[in-house]
């Protein structure tokens, strides 16, 4: 299935992993508006992205993903920009650094903001609202699949939670109310600042004996064959053109996209 002419809202697009899908849904001739609290960062991948590519359709808004009218506003931006809206790519997402600080953003954000991007795609492209359908796809994490690190309950869980809702309201009898399909990837870690991230964190730091995810976990950010942004992003347009209503994705290094039964 083609997706030229389609149009596309990434949250958390000033992102390495939002960069990665801005730049593939680009080259699959996907219209899109990027959306983040960053919106600097935004703009430099847009300014980026216009001078690398022809022929592009390419917007930022400032979208904080907590915020209702925000984000609400940041899909009427799309719409009136332009004139459509088919994909929603609800990406932002943080990884605590502190239970007893920031449990509560990091539900707001992980979470909330994947339950409120869903909601407001199925206002925007709701066939029953006047839209033509869609699809929405959520980033969970391949750590959702995984009982062996402890060092961030807060972003583990909310990436589990994520995918259940998903593959919940994602049921075919809802699919058949509105024409929208929700679909959750799963990528496994990313050469990014994950490790400057993780390392930073408290919980950690206080539990001695936990050091030792730390340091496996810098192991796996040196690999050489840990997984390119790029991975992900390819990954998003199979997805888009095969997936499938409440489907659940893993992408991995080395490993062909799979799709969790
Ligand atoms: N980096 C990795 O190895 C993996 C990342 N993921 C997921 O991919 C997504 C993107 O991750 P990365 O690119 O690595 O993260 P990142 O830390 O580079 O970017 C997160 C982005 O979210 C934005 N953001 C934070 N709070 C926001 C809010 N309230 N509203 C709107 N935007 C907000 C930030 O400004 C930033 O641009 C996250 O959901 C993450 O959990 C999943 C698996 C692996
Ligand atoms: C918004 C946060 C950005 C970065 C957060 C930092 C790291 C995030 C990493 C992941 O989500 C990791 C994904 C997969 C982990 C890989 C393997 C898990 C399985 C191995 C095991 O069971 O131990």
């Amino acid at each position: 299935m083609g997706l030229e002419n389609q149009v596309a809202l990434v949250t958390g697009a000033a992102s390495d992993v939002g960069y990665a899908y801005v730049k593939c849904l680009l080259l699959n001739k996907v219209k899109v508006l990027l959306c983040d609290i960053n919106l600097d960062g935004c703009q430099a991948i847009e300014h980026q992205f216009l001078k690398e590519f022809q022929n592009i359709n390419i917007f930022s808004t400032k979208c904080d993903v907590t915020n209702e009218d925000e984000f609400e506003n940041a899909f009427k931006t799309c719409i009136k920009y332009f004139g459509r809206l088919d994909i929603v790519i609800n990406n932002a997402g943080v990884f605590d650094n502190s239970i007893e600080r920031q449990w509560s953003a990091t539900v707001n954000i992980n979470y909330g903001g994947v339950v409120r991007g869903t909601l407001l795609a199925i206002k925007y492209m709701g066939i029953p609202n006047g839209g033509s359908g869609g699809t929405v796809i959520q980033t969970s994490s391949l750590w959702a699949f995984s009982d062996s690190y402890h060092c961030s309950p807060m972003y583990l869980s909310t990436k589990k939670y994520l995918m259940e809702f998903t593959k919940s309201f994602g049921k075919k009898n809802n699919f058949s109310l509105h024409g929208v399909k929700i679909i959750t990837l799963c990528p496994e870690f990313t050469a990014i600042n994950c490790v400057r991230l993780v390392c930073k964190n408290e919980t950690l730091q206080k539990n001695e004996h936990r050091v030792a995810e730390v340091e496996d976990l810098k192991n796996i950010q040196q690999s050489p064959k840990i997984q390119k942004t790029d991975n992900i992003g390819n990954a998003l347009i199979t997805i888009l053109q095969h997936g499938k209503t409440g489907e659940t994705w893993i992408v991995e290094n080395n490993k062909p996209l799979r799709l969790v039964e």
